[in-house]
């Protein structure tokens, strides 16, 4: 990428997206494109349409999609297989059929198989059944890499997919009942401690192992990729370390500070039980991640609190 060349940033105002914006904007990127969902409804072909038609957009991040927790994905498999099959089939079309230079499609660990190896391999893909609470999103999110590699073989175009693991960080999904394991128990615990509540609710049993990867690191390996990345595989993007969602619990109660005790609900799912990166691909490609987990994690917590007072100047619930 150029420093002007056109890029559109597609999902600028969510966890990742943001902080792909972040990064460009830092390393001198002038020439951005964003719209918000209400502007741009990228399940809807002619809009999409007209749009790349009026841009002439050369670089494209694809960080627009429907995403959820584990609850999320289990209670509304039809809202996320269409929506992210209507929305990266969409931008990827017109991305081609409007000349677009190099397009980069974020895909999710969720595509590989429940009890593959450890850790995750690229080339574990399509080598079993996935995992059933998140089946429909990860489908969606095959359908992309499947897309972007039959379009580079068929019409030469460069489009790259990454795989990063789970993420975390500012302009996170706070929502308890849509958000993932992170943010909601950044919340939980907050607020246990402000109303002095004698014990936190964690989902499962806590033993699920889950990687968590800081998202300006992520955006870092996004950018550097786009710069320095032209093949068809699909490449992993981690840290390379997890730990068991009870360890996450606990960390979690130290940044917050909260005393009381933790209970589990096993009536909800566990998911995979562990969906640990192999990142050798990532680091022989000249990245790693620099943001430790205990770092992160206050980071986020402080990204949280200043979530809290917008929300309360501007009565936003996102
Ligand atoms: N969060 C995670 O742990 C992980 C995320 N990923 C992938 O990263 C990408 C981004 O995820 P994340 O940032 O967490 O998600 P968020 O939910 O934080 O943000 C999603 C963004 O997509 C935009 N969007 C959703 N629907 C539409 C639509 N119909 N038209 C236009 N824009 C739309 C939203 O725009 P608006 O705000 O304007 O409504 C929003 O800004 C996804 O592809 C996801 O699969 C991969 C691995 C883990
Ligand atoms: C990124 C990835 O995210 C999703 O997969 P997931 O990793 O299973 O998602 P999760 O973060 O929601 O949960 C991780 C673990 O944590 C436990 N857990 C405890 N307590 C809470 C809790 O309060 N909220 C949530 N959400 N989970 C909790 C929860 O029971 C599970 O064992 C995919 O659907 C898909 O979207 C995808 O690609």
């Amino acid at each position: 990428m150029n420093k002007d060349s056109k890029i559109y940033v597609a999902g600028h105002r969510g966890l990742v997206g943001s902080a792909i914006l972040r990064k460009l904007q830092e390393e001198g990127y002038t020439n951005l494109v964003c719209k918000t969902s209400s502007e741009l409804d990228l399940r809807d072909p002619l809009q999409v349409d007209s749009f790349f038609k009026n841009e002439n957009i050369d670089y494209v991040f694809l960080a627009a999609a429907k995403v959820g927790g584990i609850v999320a994905n289990n209670e509304y498999p039809a809202d996320f297989i269409r929506d992210n099959l209507l929305i990266q089939t969409n931008v990827i079309d017109s991305a081609y059929r409007n000349g677009v230079e190099k397009l980069m499609f974020l895909g999710s660990t969720c595509i590989y198989p429940k009890m593959a190896p450890q850790p995750l391999k690229e080339e574990y893909l399509l080598t079993g059944e996935l995992e059933p609470t998140n089946e429909a999103y990860a489908i969606a999110k095959i359908a992309g890499i499947k897309m972007c590699e039959s379009y580079n073989r068929q019409y030469g175009t460069k489009y790259i997919s990454v795989m990063p693991t789970n993420l975390y960080g500012v302009n996170d999904n706070f929502d308890l009942e849509t958000s993932h394991v992170l943010p909601a128990l950044l919340r939980k615990f907050h607020e246990a401690k402000e109303n002095n509540k004698p014990f936190v609710e964690i989902w499962g049993t806590g033993t699920p192992k889950r990687e968590f990867l800081y998202s300006d690191d992520l955006a870092d390996a996004c950018v550097f990729l786009m710069n320095n990345y032209e093949g068809n595989e699909i490449v992993n993007i981690g840290v390379g370390e997890d730990l068991e969602i009870k360890e996450l619990a606990y960390k979690i109660k130290d940044v917050v500070g909260y005393e009381g005790e933790l209970q589990f609900d096993t009536s909800k799912p566990d998911g995979t039980p562990r969906k640990l990166v192999d990142v050798t691909k990532l680091h022989s490609l000249g990245w790693k991640a620099s943001t430790t987990l205990d770092e992160g994690l206050q980071k986020a917590y402080e990204g949280f609190l200043n979530y809290l007072e917008t929300e309360k100047a501007t009565n936003l619930v996102r």
